[in-house]
């Protein structure tokens, strides 16, 4: 279906069409139709995806009236007149013409060269009262008529003589051309209209505009969304009856943009920005946006979270916590209860005794548990570099900082948990610079002046008493009281009787599977030699020697001796490191030395086997990193390599 079509009146002006169409090399649906009939075939064409109609006359009027397209009239150019004054003038006689008022003004030109005047009568429109034009010219003495068909055949009603002005061909090229240009025109709009309204649909904001008088021109989904308003119901409404919140009419009195502004629609609380539309410095309308202030909050969130590039969550859950004593069941029921309310936790728990795992539980249990979780080792990292951590640093804020400066873990952790382990460790200088974050709920990055607001709640844990350390002013007061609001003290493992049993069978099942062996049983000797020993590594520590005796033996049974080797009771000679039997000699006032020698040599070999990787040296040693680094500390004689 060609995009233009051309409704001729008559034959000779299709067959010119025709002509010109091929001239220009134009798509065009060339049909012969009149008036009414001219009418109902423009119908046909446009539900049919006609875009512009070209014909003339009354016809075109018609058409005009009928259908939501552009059409183009035909024009009667000089030309077209000119031929039919020559054929007139072969009637003799006085030459009348009543037409239109555009034709009738571009009569006196054509005259002045002719040197010759028409009757002229002119008709208000296309469908003004042609009988009465033609009785006005045979009164004012014309004998010869000459215009459009209608016009020339009602003329020979009055016996008056008649020439029908036809449209040459200059006109139909001008018409064609014309209905070009329309045609491109159409299309632009019609695509800057798509494009329109795929912004205002796929908008992540609510987006209304108004036109002068404070009527809805513009309600896109977001906006239905948010009003509970259908957009065919709003639009064309009072955005006071639709929205009265939104205050947005105000604006075309004022001409002021206002951005920022906070506002209840229904329940939904969002930030409205309201901006005049100014057509040559007069209010013609106001355009409002309004954002969804908990979808900005997790959309800024997602992008902290983002820029940092690390994925800040919580990996356990209260159902990883395993244990059937009494004490660990009294404390997950003391932390479930902690996890539905917002105020700081102090955990207090042996290393390795599950801190950070109920930390986890903590979060995930509660109303955060959607935003991050940033754990944060406060003994692992030296002062400077912990303050970084902590609070982020500004671009330049000292030499080698990143560009753009970075974000601190109080940033990252904003509408979620901080977990700040073994927060006994921490300088006093920063534990000032973090009760300041817990009072006042904002941060300041290093070198910078900007103040960022953080919504973070805090859980700290350590495996000092911190209550002792205020007292050895090695602690602050003030902190110790801001975060020591609800407590959770986590037993010990020696302290859990059975619950080392049915840890140790979990993890031995755990590692078996993941060394595709069949999981072996323990003897009762050695599950009691795993009751007996006091576990100073708590589960971390049963943890890695469930995965040595998985790892070394084979057979279905784990008997004691293995269970002592794991323990690393039982240290081959060669070590040189007294085992067992020598602290066991009966020289109990040197036990607290032959203790710290054993330990220190036990270190020093781990270390150098582990090729002085702390890490991988503290997994063998069934401690956590942050006990060696202590240890490693208080020693101060043992370097990165192992060597004394
Ligand atoms: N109840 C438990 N059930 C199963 N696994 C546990 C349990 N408690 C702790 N663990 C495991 O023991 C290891 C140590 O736990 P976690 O890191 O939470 O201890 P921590 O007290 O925070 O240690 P540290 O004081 O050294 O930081 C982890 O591998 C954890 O998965």
């Amino acid at each position: 279906m060609a995009e233009i079509a051309f409704i001729a009146p008559y034959e000779d002006l299709a067959h010119i069409a025709r002509q010109v169409s091929l001239e220009l090399g134009l798509d065009l649906s060339i049909h012969v139709a009149r008036v009414e009939e001219g009418a109902n075939l423009a119908r046909d064409l446009a539900r049919n995806g006609c875009q512009v109609i070209v014909s003339r006359g009354v016809t075109a009027w018609l058409i005009e009236q009928a259908v939501d397209l552009p059409v183009v009239d035909v024009p009667i150019g000089g030309y077209d007149i000119l031929r039919a004054y020559y054929q007139a003038k072969q009637f003799g006689g006085p030459i009348g013409i009543a037409d239109v008022p555009d034709v009738i003004q571009g009569l006196e030109s054509l005259e002045t060269i002719l040197g010759d005047t028409f009757l002229k009568y002119t008709l208000k429109n296309q469908d003004d009262d042609i009988r009465r034009g033609i009785m006005a010219l045979k009164e004012a003495g014309a004998e010869v008529i000459i215009g459009k068909i209608a016009m020339a055949r009602e003329a020979r009603n009055f016996g008056l003589n008649s020439v029908i002005i036809t449209s040459g061909k200059e006109t139909v090229y001008q018409a064609l051309k014309e209905a070009q240009r329309v045609l491109q025109v159409r299309q632009q709009e019609k695509r800057r209209a798509e494009q329109f309204k795929a912004i205002l649909d796929f908008a992540y904001d609510g987006i209304i505009a108004l036109d002068e008088e404070g009527r809805i021109t513009v309600f896109n989904p977001v906006a239905e969304k948010l009003s509970g308003w259908r957009a065919e119901e709003a639009i064309g409404r009072p955005v006071t009856e639709v929205i009265p919140a939104a205050q947005c009419h105000i604006l075309l009195k004022t001409g002021k943009p206002e951005l920022g502004e906070l506002l209840d629609i229904g329940n939904t609380r969002v930030v409205a920005n309201r901006v005049p539309i100014l057509v040559d410095g007069r209010t013609v309308g106001v355009v409002t946006t309004f954002q969804n202030i908990s979808s900005l909050q997790s959309l800024e969130h997602k992008v902290r979270r983002r820029l940092a590039g690390r994925g800040h969550v919580a990996k356990y859950t209260f159902a990883d916590i395993l244990g059937e004593s009494p004490s660990l069941k009294e404390a997950v029921r003391l932390a479930r209860e902690y996890a539905a309310v917002q105020s700081t936790v102090l955990i207090h728990g042996e290393t390795g005794s599950g801190k950070e795992m109920f930390a986890h539980a903590i979060h995930l249990a509660g109303p955060r548990q959607n935003g991050p979780f940033v754990a944060v080792n406060c003994a692992a990292l030296p002062e400077n570099l912990l303050e970084s951590e902590l609070f982020g640093y500004a671009e330049g804020a000292f030499t080698g900082a990143r560009k753009g400066g970075k974000p601190g873990l109080f940033e990252l952790a904003h509408e979620g948990t901080i977990f700040l382990d073994e927060i006994g460790e921490m300088s006093p200088r920063l534990q000032a610079r973090v009760l300041r974050v817990l009072e006042e709920g904002e941060i300041m990055r290093l070198g910078d002046d900007r103040i960022i607001p953080v919504n973070v709640r805090v859980i700290a844990a350590t495996h000092r008493n911190l209550a002792q350390m205020v007292k050895e002013q090695a602690f602050r007061e003030d902190l110790y009281y801001r975060i020591n609001v609800l407590n959770l003290e986590i037993p010990p493992l020696r302290e859990r009787g059975a619950d080392v049993l049915l840890l140790a069978g979990h993890f031995l099942q755990e590692f078996c599977r993941q060394l595709q062996r069949p999981a072996g049983n323990l003897t009762p000797e050695a599950a009691r030699e795993l009751l007996q020993y006091q576990w100073p590594g708590n589960i971390r520590e049963l943890r890695n020697c469930m995965e040595r005796l998985a790892l070394r033996c084979h057979g279905t049974t784990i008997n004691a001796a293995e269970v002592r080797q794991a323990l690393g009771l039982v240290i081959a000679p060669e070590s040189g490191v007294p085992g067992e039997g020598a602290a066991g000699e009966g020289r109990i006032e040197r036990l607290a030395g032959q203790v710290s020698t054993l330990e220190r040599g036990l270190i020093k070999r781990v270390l150098a086997e582990a090729g002085g990787n702390k890490a991988e040296a503290a997994r063998r040693l069934g401690v956590s990193r942050t006990t060696l680094w202590r240890k490693l500390k208080e020693e101060n004689k043992i370097d990165k390599t192992g060597k004394a």
